[in-house]
């Protein structure tokens, strides 16, 4: 700092411009050397969304790239995310679709289940996800109680979700029941990815998260609701936690793509909620049965975060690489200043 400028400013709001919180320098973050193209290896402020491009970029997956796969029996991948780091890391690992599921109620914002969580919320989500997703087609789930009371209020919803969530489609629990909802939503021109089989926010009156299409009867009867979407116009259909067996048959009478989870290998493609595959959650957490778990991002935050915890401790941390140089001749004078300001006392 100039003797001019120390003038200029009085040392009482020179304090408060360093201490304030609205005033930090933009740290530069570390960037994946592995993900990156050379050219893409620009600076970014900490400030900044991660918006780094990926080394190849994708084109947009359209209901026709979904199509394409289907007619081609290639796997359909889906995955959830439920803001802007997460849809980011999905988009990027080449995702075909990305879920907005309401099960963010619980991995992220901590409610019992998925009946809490309000439309205004999903929104809010889906908004943060459709930012970072530049390839992947996107879903928004349309919350309990948004939806049911008449096809009407339905399409109020999903038009919501499209303009404020900034997805492409919206997802909704239920079968043949469902059926005008889901042509009315279709009408408008919004995609309707069906939800058959477990329908978590129907648990209580499914007595809990049971396994559905176990019996002949209800074997029928999942198939009479996945053929009852499909003529409703759905693009596709999840099919939650049936038996593979039943999920393959389903499967293989429908002309429209089946998202199975916990339904086996026969669907047309699969979907899991990101915390639980990539097991981003503390040790002893209840996982349903089909559940793979491919990572431990839990482990590593938590070894990251008490490494770094010892290290402001044992004051390792910042070491002399984390901090901003200054001109010697500057810093000379500043000392200069402060111990005949000292002398002075
Ligand atoms: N984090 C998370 N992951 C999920 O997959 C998920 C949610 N949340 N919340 C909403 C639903 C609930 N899910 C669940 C939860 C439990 C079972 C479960 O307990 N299944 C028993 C089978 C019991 C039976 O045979 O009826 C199992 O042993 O897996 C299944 C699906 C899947 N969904
Ligand atoms: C598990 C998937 C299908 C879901 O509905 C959700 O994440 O909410």
């Amino acid at each position: 700092m100039s003797r001019a400028l120390t003038r200029l400013i009085p040392t009482s709001s020179l304090r408060s411009l360093t201490s304030s919180p609205r005033w930090r320098p933009s740290l530069p973050v570390a960037i994946s050397q592995t993900l990156l193209s050379p050219a893409a290896q620009t600076r970014h402020s900490s400030h900044s969304p991660m918006g780094a491009a990926p080394a190849q970029v994708r084109k947009p997956v359209t209901i026709n790239t979904l199509q394409s796969l289907y007619r081609k029996n290639e796997p359909i991948t889906m995955i959830t995310a439920h803001d802007f780091p997460s849809g980011h890391v999905a988009d990027h690992a080449g995702m075909d679709m990305i879920l907005v599921g309401d099960s963010l109620a619980m991995v992220a914002l901590g409610m019992e289940d998925t009946s809490e969580v309000l439309l205004e919320e999903m929104l809010l989500h889906c908004r943060s996800v459709a930012r970072a997703t530049k390839s992947a087609f996107t879903v928004g789930d349309l919350p309990m109680g948004s939806y049911e009371v008449s096809p009407e209020q339905a399409v109020t919803s999903a038009i919501r979700v499209i303009k404020e969530g900034r997805v492409k489609s919206v997802k909704l629990e239920g079968g043949a029941e469902m059926a005008p909802t889901i042509a009315a939503i279709t009408r408008a021109g919004i995609p309707v990815l069906a939800h058959i089989g477990l329908t978590p926010q129907r648990q209580n009156a499914l007595g809990g998260f049971r396994v559905q299409g176990k019996s002949t009867a209800s074997a029928v009867s999942l198939l009479q609701d996945a053929l009852a979407v499909q003529a409703a116009g759905a693009f596709a259909v999840v099919l939650e936690a049936v038996p593979a067996e039943v999920a393959a048959i389903v499967t293989g009478e429908l002309s429209i793509p089946t998202i199975g989870i916990g339904a086996g290998n026969g669907c047309s493609g699969q979907v899991l909620v990101q915390v639980d595959m990539s097991g981003n959650f503390p040790p002893g957490r209840f996982l349903p049965k089909f559940v793979k778990q491919y990572g431990n991002v839990w482990a590593e935050s938590m070894s990251a975060i008490q490494t770094y915890g010892k290290e402001v401790k044992s004051r390792e941390y910042p070491a002399k690489e984390h901090t901003y140089p200054m001109p010697a001749k500057e810093l000379a004078e500043f000392e200069k200043i402060i111990s005949e300001k000292r002398e002075k006392l």
